[in-house]
């Protein structure tokens, strides 16, 4: 028998691929074939400015096309076998993790959500005393301390029960959400436990939401909220609280930690980035783990070996000694279905990261990601500094508190041994020093070392720099999956976090020390790496092509000319065939993950919505950014949780139907809507009025056009939230005057 510490932690598995790569190269053929069609056709009809549009929006799709091609050539998969750890922890010898949960604002993210996930983390298995939980509240909210009270006495029965009844899900929401399964291997006791505890649980909840309101619980009178008292949201010294400490061993409950980092208005807070630099190094100072786990307040661990199976992609073997860190894909529960707002992106999730994974790695995608420490302090792959750094240096980067340099240097020196910091409540001070707001300046945090600075998506932004090191990353997807998150429901929510994505990656583009082109040419990001960001980092340029693509036929059947071949000419065939294969293609990609038509069509429109809204007012964004107007601004998504009792009103009584709001965002999009409506108008009474019939190609495009933004069409006509606003009608009129007039 092979000895099971000799068996391999993690396998990397090639995927067989050949008819995708067949179709992807089909369609490449049939654009490229497509765009050669209109060069020669320059020669022979002259240049117009339509053929020209049409020409440049079809070489940027040709362009968009092969990204994508390049992402998914050579996809691999990772299985992890957590077994074979089990010899490495009855040693004790597994390596600490520190786990960070970050919130923000207790009304967009509510409590019991927060909890649920810090329930699920305190729970996982994986030996508790090598486990710190540690909550970063951005709204430095005492409701949001008070629940984590809350949860931190409920976890003293919860964790217990989860460990003897081998619980699947450790989210207490999705466990009580289903009957007890009373099977024969369970002990008789199971069923009369299940109902203590869901009473225990519900007992909790409805606790935690009659304190809800800041006042009820400054009210307390309890010296524990007294930090809180003359605290305002975004003016506030450091808040560091040990709320429990692993006391029992590796049977026992892990740390958990609740820190609100200072905020002074005059200060750059740096959003979700900074809030994760300041649970690093609060985290370094108290129990400096060597790998760390983050996740978004709403994304609980749904495996409860998630820990273990991140492990063997970490651990071991010398490849896995290359990856920095191992990233799970975001998966929703509860979500609605067939995806109605095309935000779960499940099948592109699977082939994005997939293929990733076989050129330098998946993205880090800033939730579900277990790093290393030591790669987040700067780090190189595979280089073992047994010396650590000097003083000086140290100061320069890390900052100026000795404990965090001592620990920092800790980790650069040997990386998995965790070290043993003394009694955690005298590590407070200096942990509030290092939340301060000034603690930052002149380091290198935010730069080189901890999350990266500038961008909406830290996540991706830090992913670059990574790689750039000539770090690769792993792919983290067991089954059952590692976490699940909620997506957004709801026009408003949906359309907001889709400009911010398109922002934050169209501003990493810009910064010449992050940009993946430079980074290719400059540092170690494998050429074909950078195409793979590239396909996400041009989102929001992608606005203005298909923007202008949507325009084309509505120009063309109103000003009564043409941009696709005429019906009758043979070359129609190559634009017809482009729309087919394209669509059956992303149609039979969608079927073999298990989705439905329905899922795939909510997909492709909630894309071209996405394409001609968000981005754009993406790519506007940072435009006024780079011309120094305004900057920037990371808007919390709201987070209607199956858990927390008050589902959103967006989910009230028709969940999965688009709404609106006046945000600017539903301008363009509403335009884009009236001018097909009125050409379609225009055209019929010229048609019946006994004018030639229009060209084919144009009606087919226009009429697609108007079935993909259907949801604008009906939010035309509808009430309430599901209408379009009159002031957005408004602008969205004016505009569309504007290009009608063009036309004429
Ligand atoms: O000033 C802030 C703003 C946000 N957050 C937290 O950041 C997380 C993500 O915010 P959310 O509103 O849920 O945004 P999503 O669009 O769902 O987030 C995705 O995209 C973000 C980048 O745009 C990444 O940071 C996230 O990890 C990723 O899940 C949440 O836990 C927030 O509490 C903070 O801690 N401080
Ligand atoms: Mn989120």
């Amino acid at each position: 028998m092979v000895e099971a510490k000799l068996l391999p932690l993690h396998e990397k598995i090639p995927r067989k691929n050949t008819p995708v790569r067949l179709a992807d190269i089909l369609i490449l053929f049939l654009l490229f074939a497509l765009l050669f069609y209109r060069l020669s056709s320059f020669r022979s009809r002259g240049v117009g400015p339509v053929w020209l549009l049409a020409f440049s929006c079809e070489a940027f799709f040709t362009f968009i096309w092969f990204l994508f091609l390049n992402s998914r050539w050579t996809p691999v998969i990772f299985r992890t076998y957590p077994n074979r750890l089990y010899n490495k922890i009855e040693c004790g010898d597994v390596p600490a993790v520190d786990m960070f949960v970050t919130t923000a604002d207790p009304k967009l993210e509510p409590p019991v959500v927060t909890v649920n996930t810090v329930l699920s983390m305190l729970a996982a298995e994986y030996p508790a005393n090598r486990l710190a939980c540690y909550v970063s509240d951005d709204g430095g909210s005492p409701v949001t301390y008070y629940a984590l009270l809350e949860a931190s006495r409920f976890a003293e029965l919860w964790v217990p029960f989860c460990r003897r009844y081998e619980v699947e899900v450790r989210a207490p929401f999705v466990f009580f959400s289903r009957e007890p399964d009373v099977s024969d291997d369970l002990p008789a006791s199971f069923a009369q436990d299940w109902k203590f505890m869901k009473n225990e649980y519900q007992e909790m909840t409805r606790r935690i939401e009659d304190h809800i309101d800041e006042k009820k619980v400054s009210r307390l009178k309890d010296e524990k909220f007294i930090d809180f008292l003359n605290s305002e949201r975004g003016n506030h010294p450091s808040i560091v609280k040990v709320i429990r400490k692993n006391k029992e061993g590796k049977d026992g409950i892990p740390h958990l930690i609740y820190i609100s980092r200072e905020k002074r208005p005059k200060h750059p807070h740096h959003f979700k980035a900074g809030a994760m630099n300041a649970l690093i190094r609060v985290s370094g100072v108290m129990t400096n783990a060597p790998f760390m786990l983050n996740v978004d307040c709403d994304m609980f661990t749904y495996n409860p070996k998630a820990i273990l199976h991140g492990m063997c992609l970490l651990l071991g073997s010398n490849e896995a000694a290359s990856y920095a860190f191992a990233q799970a894909p975001q998966l929703f529960y509860g979500a609605l279905k067939d995806d109605p707002f095309g935000n779960q992106l499940e099948v592109l999730q699977k082939s994005f990261g997939g293929g990733l994974s076989g050129i330098q790695g998946p993205i880090y995608g800033g939730t579900g990601c277990i790093h290393r420490r030591k790669v987040i302090y700067g780090s190189a792959p595979h280089k073992q500094d047994s010396d650590g750094m000097s003083y000086k240096d140290l100061r320069r980067i890390f900052g100026n508190s000795n404990e965090l340099m001592e620990s920092a240097n800790q980790i650069i020196k040997d990386e998995e041994s965790p070290l043993i910091i003394g009694e955690l409540s005298s590590r407070v001070e200096t942990a509030k020093e290092t939340a301060s707001c000034t603690f930052e300046q002149n380091t290198l945090w935010g730069k080189k070392i901890g999350l990266s600075y500038g961008s909406m998506t830290e996540d991706v932004q830090t992913g670059i720099r990574i790689h750039s090191m000539g770090w690769r990353s792993s792919y983290l997807t067991p089954d059952p999956p590692a976490f699940m998150g909620s997506a957004p429901v709801g026009g408003p929510a949906s359309l907001a976090q889709f400009k911010r994505w398109a922002t934050g990656l169209l501003e990493i583009l810009f910064q010449p020390d992050n940009s993946p082109l430079t980074m290719t040419l400059t540092k170690r990001l494998r050429a074909r790496q950078c195409l793979g960001y590239l396909l996400v980092s041009v989102w929001a340029l992608r606005s203005l092509p298909e923007l202008t693509y949507s325009l084309l036929p509505a120009y063309c059947l109103l000003a009564g000319t043409s941009f696709l071949p005429k019906a009758s000419e043979r070359e129609f065939l190559l634009p017809a065939a482009i729309f087919f294969f394209y669509n059956i293609y992303t149609m039979a990609e969608h079927l073999s993950c298990g989705k439905s038509v329905r899922e795939w069509w909510n997909y492709h429109r909630m894309q071209r919505i996405f394409s001609s809204t968000s981005f754009l007012l993406g790519f506007f964004s940072v435009v006024l950014k780079l011309l120094g107007v305004s900057d920037t601004v990371f808007e919390i998504t709201r987070k209607d949780h199956a858990c927390s009792g008050d589902v959103g009103e967006e989910a009230a009584a028709e969940p999965g139907r688009f709404t609106f709001d006046e945000s600017p965002v539903f301008v363009s999009g509403t335009a884009l809507v009236l001018v097909h409506l009125a050409t379609a108008g225009v055209v019929s009474l010229r048609w019946a009025g006994g004018a030639g019939s229009p060209g084919l190609g144009e009606v087919v495009c226009s009429a697609w056009v108007l079935m993909s933004f259907w949801p604008f069409v009906r939010g035309l006509f509808g009430k309430g939230r599901y209408g379009i606003p009159w002031s957005v009608l408004l602008k969205a009129g004016i505009l569309a005057l504007f290009f009608l007039m063009l036309c004429a």
